[in-house]
């Protein structure tokens, strides 16, 4: 057997990993692994390169794509041209349904920042994602409640993220190596749901995330076309939207549609992996690269703006869907933090309108309807506004590169909001729990990165608090100790995420992601 499964097959798993998707596991990973983490070094040697007095830019030798003004994309795919909201969760049971209800055009099925890879999930959330499209979904709880899908037409489109390309899969090996998270869950939705979306008329789109280079986007056209090949697909079939959610991504964006394009539906701003980014990628480099407490950087400040404005404008010139990002604020119980986190998410998404997105994200179904009349306002009786050029727009490196005007203050509010924040996170996700409500905020993998890479950078960076102490490990270690007892419930279930937060917090040399020491401990 080309593939060796060392995860436990439960109920049903079988129609996941089918004969014929291990045999594209085998495929895809004995001819692309190699390059993979080729590329992964290759991003770790540009940080280098940074971290001893380099920069981004805009790179010389691609210019030529960027100067030709005659390629576009393709157009957009079946389901995917109005994109006016879009819904992003995991792929459970019962958010798959209501995902798929919640009136978004589109559902961003997520294997990515909002989803533990735990086998279970990763499975468990193709066959949830099976019965979706076979329309075989619908169930009751114990208490009673009943899921039932919508009419086809009320429907969102399904859009799939794969892992990131740092992630393996260590239930699946390939001549006895872990393969690769991003193409172990591209394979398995592609085999099981692809053909099967083509027959209901939409077909199997993506969502690709934490891209560092458009080599990696490269990486992603070969293993499309390879996939198409082998399961006889037209090449074009499959369609893929990219998160420019990296600092070096965003002086790639054209670079990227240009490699995907036979295959592209677009680009997104993943403001938050960007932000995250943008602290690693200069942790090194001082304060003219540091942030401050995360929750005073807005969207509006000028390396966000330069990013967005810059996202807008690329896609549109090629024709190309822009799609906006994440407001985190989810729906409360509580009347007074409720009416204001809908006003906060008013204004982003009006203000991403108003800049020529296509459409933008939500977290939560009760998030949509703002979304969507915001930008129907804007959008009228069209399904998009990818007319709309931005001639104006003229966005330079240096703009994307001035992190040193961005305002506000490091604080010890903000050290202790973001060592819970991890702390809590992490907890849930070494429980197989990839997205949570926290202090009134949706939190996920890439929010969790942030909370933890700023405190790597202050503490790097001797950064002196607001009281006057200076971030030490031993003061973050103090300090973790503090946010565990302040909340409910066993401190014994923080155990394990504690070690994990300190372990990437307070190392010596800043590791890479979170999630990869976090894997190692999960069966
Ligand atoms: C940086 C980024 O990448 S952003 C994209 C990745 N992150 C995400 O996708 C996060 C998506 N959001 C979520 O996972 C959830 O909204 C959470 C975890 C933050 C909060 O979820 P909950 O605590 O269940 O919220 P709440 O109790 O208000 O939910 C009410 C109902 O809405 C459902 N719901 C909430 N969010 C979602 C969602 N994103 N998709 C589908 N259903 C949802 C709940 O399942 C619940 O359903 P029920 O009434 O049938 O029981
Ligand atoms: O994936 C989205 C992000 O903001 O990160
Ligand atoms: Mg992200």
């Amino acid at each position: 057997m080309a593939v060796e499964i060392t995860g436990p097959m439960h109920e049903r798993y079988d129609e996941i990993l089918s004969e014929r998707a291990l045999e594209l596991i085998g495929l895809l990973h004995r001819e692309l692994n190699g390059r993979r983490l080729e590329l992964l070094d290759r991003r770790r040697e540009r940080v280098a390169e940074i971290a001893a007095g380099g920069s981004l830019g805009f790179l010389p030798e691609t210019a030529p794509i960027r100067e030709d003004p005659s390629w576009r994309v393709a157009p957009p795919a079946p389901g995917l041209v109005d994109r006016r909201v879009e819904i992003t969760g995991p792929t459970d049971r019962k958010m798959t349904v209501n995902a798929l209800n919640s009136g978004a055009k589109v559902w961003l099925a997520d294997h990515e920042d909002a989803n533990t890879p735990l086998w279970e999930n990763v499975v468990g959330g193709q066959l949830n994602l099976l019965d979706a499209v076979t329309r075989n979904i619908d169930f009751s709880t114990e208490a009673g409640k009943s899921y039932a899908l919508k009419p086809d037409e009320e429907l969102a489109t399904i859009v799939v993220r794969p892992r990131g390309w740092h992630l393996p899969e260590k239930h699946l090996l390939v001549d006895g190596e872990r393969t690769s998270g991003s193409l172990v869950d591209f394979a398995l939705y592609l085999v099981a749901c692809g053909q099967l979306q083509l027959d209901r008329g939409a077909g199997p789109y993506f969502y690709l995330p934490k891209m560092e280079s458009h080599l990696e986007a490269r990486l992603w056209n070969d293993a499309f076309v390879l996939a198409q090949d082998f399961l006889g697909m037209p090449r074009g079939t499959i369609r893929a939207t990219v998160l420019i959610e990296t600092y070096p991504a965003a002086f790639e964006m054209e670079e990227i549609l240009y490699e995907l394009r036979e295959h592209s539906a677009g680009l997104n701003a993943g403001r938050w992996d960007f932000m995250f980014s943008v602290i690693k990628t200069y942790r090194t480099r001082g304060t003219d690269f540091q942030l401050p407490d995360r929750n005073s950087v807005t969207m509006t400040v000028p390396f966000m703006r330069a990013y967005t404005e810059l996202l807008v404008q690329t896609c549109h010139k090629r024709g190309a869907h822009a799609i906006g990002g994440m407001a985190a604020f989810i729906p409360s119980k509580d009347p007074a933090v409720n009416e204001q986190a809908f006003a906060k998410v008013e204004a982003d998404k009006q203000r991403e309108a108003a800049d020529g997105f296509d459409g933008s994200w939500v977290a939560h179904p009760g998030m949509v309807d703002i979304c969507k009349t915001v930008f129907t306002a804007v959008l009228g009786s069209n399904p998009n506004q990818l007319g709309k050029l931005r001639p104006e727009v003229s966005v330079t490196a240096d703009e994307l590169l001035d992190v040193v005007s961005t305002p506000g203050e490091v604080t010890e509010e903000g050290l202790r909001n973001n060592i819970s924040v991890a702390i809590q996170y992490l907890a849930a996700w070494l429980e197989g729990t990839g997205a949570v409500g926290i202090f009134n905020l949706m939190e996920d993998a890439a929010t969790a990165e942030i909370s933890r890479s700023q405190i790597w950078q202050w503490r790097h960076n001797e950064v002196v608090l607001d009281t006057g102490a200076q971030i030490t490990a031993d003061l973050v270690t103090q300090l973790a100790d503090e946010e565990i007892a302040k909340l409910e419930g066993d401190p014994a279930r923080y155990t394990a995420a504690r070690e994990t937060f300190l372990e990437v917090a307070n190392a010596d040399d800043y590791i890479d992601f979170l999630t990869i020491p976090a894997y190692e401990r999960m069966p």
